[in-house]
């Protein structure tokens, strides 16, 4: 199904930009992605799937002013975030250059104003409090915990893009509350209080 289509039937809003800044976004992926190695999905039928899969929590998140998104690659999940959430501050943390430079080249061809761009690892970063931090990919729970500890204070929510090992994972979750939204093989793993 198209995914035009198929976010329509989901019933996830998103802006009035969101479809030319998508269009826009995955020519210039497929492109880089020929040279450099940017991301595995090397087809617009992939792509569409890691679209799909990065904005369906667009369907359950609370509404967020600040976003922290750790190892975006090629923008999974947090680009395609900032897409669908023009009002949030999105920052996107990656420290391999040539993946940090196409997020950033993405930010000002789209003239993304909610977009920050950080070449640089996490830990990296200097302290800074955000509402949500997603994470696709990148590592484990128990370490995503403890690599976004500076980022986050009681209020903040976590989300992270898991498979079926979330099971084992949330074992290590220091008793935070915590929810597991199941799509196909995807378990989106949302984290915090008063969830
Ligand atoms: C397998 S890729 C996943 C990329 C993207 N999240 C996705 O789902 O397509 C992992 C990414 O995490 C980045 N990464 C690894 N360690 C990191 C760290 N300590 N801080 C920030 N990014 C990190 C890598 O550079 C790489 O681009």
């Amino acid at each position: 199904m198209q995914l035009h289509r198929r976010i329509e039937e989901t019933g996830i809003k998103v802006p009035d930009t969101f479809f030319a800044n998508i269009e826009k976004y995955k020519a210039n992926l497929l492109k880089w992605n020929r040279v450099h190695n940017l991301t595995g999905a090397r087809d617009e039928a992939t792509l569409d799937e890691f679209i799909f899969d990065a904005l369906y929590p667009v369907s359950f998140l609370p509404q967020v002013s600040s976003l922290l998104d750790i190892g975006t690659g090629a923008g999974f999940p947090g680009m395609i975030l900032a897409f669908a959430l023009p009002e949030t501050e999105v920052t996107l943390v990656e420290p391999l250059t040539k993946r940090a430079s196409f997020l950033q080249f993405i930010k000002a061809d789209l003239g993304l104003e909610n977009v920050r761009v950080i070449k640089k690892r996490v830990e990296e970063m200097q302290p800074e409090t955000f509402e949500l931090i997603t994470s696709r990919a990148v590592t484990d729970t128990k370490m995503l915990l403890e690599l976004s500890k500076d980022y986050r204070d009681e209020n903040s929510k976590l989300l992270f893009y898991k498979g079926e090992k979330v099971f084992d994972e949330v074992e290590e979750t220091q008793n935070m509350p915590h929810k597991i939204i199941e799509r196909q093989n995807r378990h989106y793993l949302l984290l915090g209080e008063g969830l």
